[in-house]
C-alpha cells in the first residue's frame, strides 16, 4: 500500500458546450464521467476559472475567521430536522460547520447572520453562487450517468427528491493538534459529494488496488466529485462508492475544505431496468436517514452490503 500522485481522472467542464445535453462535447464528457465513476468512484472536475478565482478567495478568507468564533456561538448552528448538518468536532484535528439547503438564499442569510450580525454580504453572496454552481454540476453529472444507463426518464424525479447541505471543514495544523489524522478512511453515506479545498493537501482517494491517490488540485476551479454509497445502491453496484480519507500533510498550515453533499430524500430502490442476468439484484431498498442513523447507533461504518445487501 502506498501513496502516489497519479491516476485521478481530470474532467474539464469549463467549455460551455459540454453542459448542453446532446452536444458532442456533452457525450464525450459523459463517457469520461461514467468511466471514472465506475472504475474509481470519483474524478477531478475543472470548472470555469472566471467564476471560481474570486469565490475561492472570498470563501476561504472567511473560513479562517469563521472557525475562530467562540465555541458557544458555533454550537448555535443547529438544524433540528437534520442532525447531520450542524457543528461537529470529530477529533483533535477536525471541526466542521454546515448549512442545510444552501441553494436557498434564506438559509445562507441565516447562517451568515448568526456569525456576522452586522452583515457579511460578500460571504453570503459567494456561498449563494457557490451552491448554485455545485448544484448544477451535481445535476449535470447525475444526468450523464442516468442517460448512460438509459435511465434519463427517472432523472427529473431524482432531482425533485434531492436535498443538499454544505459543510465547511477545518483541519488543524498537525503540530498544534498532535495528530495528522483528519478523517479516517470511509465512503460517504449519501448519493454524491463535491469537495473543494484551500492550498493545503490532505484528501486521498483509495483505488481497487488499495493505492491512495492524493487530490492535488492546482487551480481554484478544481473540485473532487465522488460517488457515495447511495449512488452505488441505485446503480445496482455499477458505480463505485469512493473510499477516501483526510491526512493533513502540512505541519504549519490549517487545511480548509468545502463539501457540497447531495442526499436522496426517502427511499432509494434499484430501477428494475438495471437488473438483468449479468447484473442480478444486489440491494434491497435503502432509506437515506435510516442508513446514516444505523452507523451512528452501531458505532461502526455502515456498508450497503451489510445494511441492504440481497
Ligand atoms: O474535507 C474533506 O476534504 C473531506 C471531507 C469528507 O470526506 C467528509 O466530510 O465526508
Ligand atoms: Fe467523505
Amino acid at each position: 500500500m502506498g501513496t502516489r500522485d497519479a491516476f485521478l481522472p481530470v474532467i474539464d467542464f469549463s467549455k460551455e458546450d459540454c453542459l448542453k445535453p446532446g452536444t458532442s462535447s456533452w457525450l464525450s464528457v459523459r463517457r469520461e464521467v461514467c468511466r471514472a465513476l465506475e472504475e474509481l468512484g470519483g474524478f477531478m472536475a475543472i470548472m470555469p476559472d472566471k467564476v471560481f478565482a474570486e469565490l475561492h478567495q472570498t470563501i476561504f478568507a472567511a473560513l479562517k475567521d469563521l472557525f475562530e468564533f467562540p465555541a458557544e456561538l458555533k454550537a448555535k448552528n443547529r438544524y433540528e430536522e437534520n442532525p447531520f448538518c450542524g457543528h461537529f468536532i470529530y477529533n483533535s484535528v477536525h471541526e466542521s460547520l454546515g448549512i442545510q439547503n444552501p441553494t436557498n438564499s434564506e438559509e445562507t442569510q441565516k447562517f451568515t447572520h448568526l456569525f456576522w450580525p452586522n452583515q457579511n454580504d460578500q460571504f453570503r453572496d459567494s456561498v449563494d453562487s457557490y451552491a448554485k454552481v455545485m448544484m448544477e454540476l451535481d445535476r449535470v453529472v447525475t444526468r450523464m450517468v442516468f442517460e448512460n444507463y438509459g435511465m434519463e426518464k427517472y432523472h427529473d424525479e431524482h432531482i425533485r427528491s434531492t436535498s443538499h447541505f454544505i459543510q465547511f471543514a477545518k483541519y488543524k495544523e498537525p503540530r498544534k493538534a498532535g495528530s495528522d489524522v483528519g478523517i479516517v478512511s470511509h465512503t460517504d453515506k449519501n448519493f454524491n459529494t463535491i469537495l473543494h479545498q484551500n492550498h493545503v493537501n490532505g484528501l486521498e482517494i483509495n483505488t481497487d488496488d488499495d493505492e491512495w491517490i492524493m487530490f492535488d488540485p492546482n487551480l481554484p476551479s478544481s473540485f473532487l466529485f465522488i460517488a457515495g454509497d447511495v449512488f452505488k445502491v441505485w446503480s445496482n453496484g455499477r458505480i463505485r462508492a469512493c473510499r477516501h480519507r483526510v491526512n493533513v500533510r502540512e505541519n504549519d498550515e490549517a487545511r480548509y475544505s468545502v463539501g457540497f453533499f447531495s442526499l436522496k430524500i426517502g427511499v432509494t430502490t434499484v430501477p428494475m431496468e438495471l437488473v438483468d442476468e449479468e447484473h442480478p439484484l444486489r440491494y434491497k431498498s435503502l432509506d437515506q436517514v435510516e442508513y446514516i442513523e444505523a452507523q451512528r447507533k452501531n458505532g461502526i461504518e455502515s456498508t450497503p452490503e451489510a445494511f441492504c445487501g440481497v
